[in-house]
């Protein structure tokens, strides 16, 4: 389980999150949505123990983010928003890179078995000759070589084809229901927000998701 314990977060004078908490259970796939600059990344480093908040407490299975920072760094898989693959090297070279510095060596056919399974299919392809959808799986296929309990994905499938959305969309379904990950991911797709997720989270002052989502009969959280 997820806790998230009165947290606040500024950058110089600018406060972005004030008092925020949250419960997420195992296995649970959670979207955090907000307008542009609510904090949906700035929360996402966070529990990825990429930034301390100001205040406040995070917990991962009972575990305290200021005390155990290393091993629950190993317990979480992180997909910025940005792509971080090598452009010039194979599908397959890639996922043997980052296997062999996975905190968790896992072998290369289940490194390929991970690629199947999300129907990315170019093995020996160079990443430059792939589609913009293609590269963002291999993106999130990286963060999971190490069988993270805890998935943070930051955007996932901003700017891809409504087919790849559905495929990353399955495939994160499938793996919290497998596997019992916890999955928590950002989108501006309420469409997708409303086909893949348990539940919603809301951040930020603006209330048009709210009402966007609630008109959809989903029911949303508000963190702040
Ligand atoms: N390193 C930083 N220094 C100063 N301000 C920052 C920094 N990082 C983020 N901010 C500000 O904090 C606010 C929240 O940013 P954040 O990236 O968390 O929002 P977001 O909800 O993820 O936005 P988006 O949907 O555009 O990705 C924004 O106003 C942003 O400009």
């Amino acid at each position: 389980m997820l806790e998230v314990q009165s947290i606040y977060k500024r950058y110089q004078k600018k406060i972005v999150l004030e008092n925020v908490s949250l419960t997420i259970g195992q296995g649970e796939i959670v979207g955090l949505v907000g307008e542009n600059g609510a904090g949906k990344s700035t929360l996402l480093q966070m529990l990825a123990t990429l930034m301390k908040p100001d205040k406040g407490e995070i917990y991962w299975q009972g575990m305290a983010y200021h005390q155990q920072q290393k091993a629950i760094r190993q317990k979480i898989g992180f997909v910025p928003q940005d792509l971080a693959i090598w452009e010039h090297f194979s599908v397959e070279d890639n996922m043997r890179y980052f296997e062999r510095l996975s905190w968790k060596r896992i072998g290369i056919s289940a490194c390929q078995q991970i690629c199947q399974d999300m129907q990315l299919t170019q093995w020996k392809e160079p990443v430059s000759s792939l589609s913009g959808g293609m590269k963002r799986k291999l993106n999130l296929a990286i963060s999971l070589i190490h069988q993270p309990e805890l998935l943070l994905l930051d955007e996932p499938t901003v700017g891809i084809d409504m087919r790849s959305k559905q495929e990353i969309g399955r495939f994160l379904q499938q793996l919290a229901r497998s596997q019992g990950t916890t999955i928590i991911y950002t989108s501006h797709d309420m469409n997708e927000i409303e086909q893949f997720t348990d539940r919603v989270l809301l951040i930020g002052k603006d209330r048009y998701y709210e009402e966007l989502l609630t008109a959809k009969g989903i029911q949303v959280d508000c963190l702040s």
